[in-house]
């Protein structure tokens, strides 16, 4: 527990938490301090003698009638009271600063993941883990926070128990020691139930996303009862973990309450009918105990609270971990590569996780700078994982990309991506602007730039409309069909002035006079940057100077190549 909270709070935020445990102990201090004061205060009255600190007062000079102890009796509760403020606020900071820390955390550690560790994660469970698994370990520090704040004040109220009756003090230690190891199993099952809440998290991520991204396929295969049932059974496990750990909670308070009354009962008895002591000065020792008892109680509950709360700790940590450790290298210091004369890859194998071929299977060939290119081949022959190894996604497991005759190291094939710009089937638009869209590639550009790229990717609809370029589109906003939003994505890569455009069936969406269009304007791009093109089509084949086939990765045809590595 402590190695987990270690973890959590980490060197960023020690001197947040050391102030937060220095308002703990200064509350502790004032709490414990408050119910002493309670015996000179019944000495002033007559009642007793003045216990440890009417002895401490006595011997410095100051005696302590009914008006001072009364005075200061306020001014102690005002104080904690403050403190207590102070206290809630750096522990709501804290708990704030953590959670921030570790949610950017993770979404650095997502973005700069490889591609292909990415591509095998599970999307639900990532944004499950990034929304509710990191909010509820918030919840946990703040348990956390409140359970060591009830240990220091119950030590601190331990320390004023001693001072004014010893036995009953230990006796009543002993107690809140017994009833806390009593719920080792409550805790137990409390990690369970939030192991099981996790589960459920997970499944109303995956229901509500992927029902959400389909939405056109769930209507048009009637599958809404379907759906809507996937998505409620994450939320009836959800509910009823929530009511299964409530009942834990509500049933502990219960046994602790009816238990700390029975033993505080005894304890009573015990003094007054054994140890001799009346009930005057009794009085002071259940004033303490009716204030421990309580913390014992928040204590447990904090307690068992955290313990519910650490397994979505536990997943956050694992996500940070696999996509930490999934780390691309850093982007060198030096240029990127400048494709000027050719780009190749040998002898390239890419193997996926859990796949029984390899989707490349050491691929070669070579591509002139400037020429247009081809890549054809049936479904899951590996063409887009081939552009990927092109466009510097992917890492080869073994062979080389190499750019005008130099191995590109990890660093470097990273950088590459500078220099490449990719168009994919179904690309995903920004809810935004046009104009925001379109800089997203290129942040300098300017409006001749935006208008010749528009005109060469065929989109002059958009300097048609009445807003132009400043129209908002994506979810929620102006909606365009696949193939204005496959043109719209072909403008945005072509105002990068790529070195390598890369297109991965981007003209699937488009008829065939937009296509011919495309087609024009492709081959205005000879000469000035190298495109390959995954297609399967006639008009873009046709246009082509060099047509790679795949079948199950392999290369099985290389037609026009102005060379080979091998
Ligand atoms: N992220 C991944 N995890 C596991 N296997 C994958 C992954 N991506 C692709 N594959 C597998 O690798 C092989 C090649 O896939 P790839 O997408 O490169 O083929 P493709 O020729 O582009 O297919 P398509 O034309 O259908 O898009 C396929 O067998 C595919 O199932």
């Amino acid at each position: 527990m402590l190695q987990s909270l270690n973890r959590l709070i980490g060197p960023a935020h020690r001197t947040g938490a050391a102030w937060l445990l220095v308002l703990m102990v200064a509350s502790a201090l004032t709490e414990s301090l408050g119910v002493m004061l309670l015996v000179p205060l019944l000495a002033s009255l007559g009642a007793a003698d003045g216990g440890l600190l009417g002895s401490r007062l006595a011997a410095w000079g100051v005696g302590l009638t009914l008006g001072p102890a009364l005075a200061a009796f306020v001014l102690l509760v005002l104080l904690r009271a403050v403190i207590n403020q102070a206290r809630n606020a750096a522990g709501l900071r804290l708990e704030l600063a953590v959670i921030n820390a570790l949610r950017q955390r993770a979404w650095r550690a997502l973005l700069n993941a490889d591609w292909r560790s990415l591509a095998q994660m599970r999307r639900s469970d990532s944004a499950s883990v990034l929304i509710s698994h990191i909010d509820r370990s918030g919840f946990g520090i703040n348990q956390a926070a409140a359970g060591l704040a009830a240990l220091i004040t119950l030590a601190g109220l331990g320390i004023a128990g001693l001072a004014i009756a010893p036995f009953v003090t230990i006796g009543g230690g002993l107690g809140g020691l017994l009833v806390l190891w009593a719920y080792a199993g409550t805790r137990r099952r409390a990690a369970q139930l939030g192991e099981a809440m996790g589960r459920a998290y997970r499944t109303i991520h995956a229901g509500l996303g992927e029902t959400l991204d389909a939405l056109r396929t769930v209507k048009s295969l009637q599958g809404e009862a379907r759906a809507e049932a996937g998505a409620f059974a994450g939320f009836a496990d959800l509910t009823r973990t929530r009511i299964a750990y409530q009942r834990d909670l509500g049933r502990g308070q219960i046994a602790l309450q009816g238990g700390g009354a029975a033993v505080l009962a005894v304890l009573v008895w015990l003094a007054v009918a054994r140890w001799g002591l009346n009930g005057v000065q009794i009085l002071p020792v259940v004033a303490l105990f009716a204030r421990a008892l309580p913390l014992v109680g928040s204590l447990q509950e904090a307690w068992q609270n955290y313990a519910h709360s650490r397994p979505a700790i536990d997943a956050a940590y694992a996500l940070i971990d696999l996509a930490e450790a999934a780390r691309e290298a850093e982007l060198p210091k030096t240029p990127p590569p400048y494709l000027r004369q050719a780009i190749a890859l040998d002898a390239v194998t890419v193997r996926y996780a859990q796949a029984d071929a390899p989707a490349l299977d050491t691929a070669s060939f070579s591509i002139t700078a400037g020429s247009l290119v081809a890549v054809t081949g049936a479904s899951g022959a590996g063409k887009s994982t081939l552009a990927d190894v092109l466009g510097g996604l992917i890492n080869p497991d073994t062979g080389d990309l190499i750019i005008d005759g130099i191995p590109l190291d990890p660093a470097q094939r990273r950088a590459w991506r500078s220099q490449v710009a990719y168009v994919q089937q179904d690309p995903a638009v920004l809810s935004d602007t046009v104009r925001a869209n379109l800089l997203w590639a290129a942040p300098d550009a300017d409006m001749a730039r935006i208008e010749a790229a528009l005109r060469d990717a065929a989109c002059q609809f958009v300097l048609d409309w009445p807003g132009g370029i400043d129209t908002r589109i994506g979810d929620g906003e102006r909606t365009l069909s696949g193939g204005e939003r496959q043109r719209l994505m072909l403008a945005r890569a072509l105002l990068r002035r790529p070195g390598l455009l890369i297109l991965d069936e981007a003209t699937s969406a488009l008829d065939s006079h937009n296509e011919a269009l495309i087609a024009k304007a492709l081959t205005g791009l000879k000469g000035r940057m190298t495109v390959v093109m995954i297609c399967h089509r006639g008009a873009l084949l046709a246009l082509a100077d060099q047509t790679i086939s795949l079948d199950r990765g392999r290369i099985v045809d290389d037609s026009g190549s102005a060379g080979r590595t091998e």
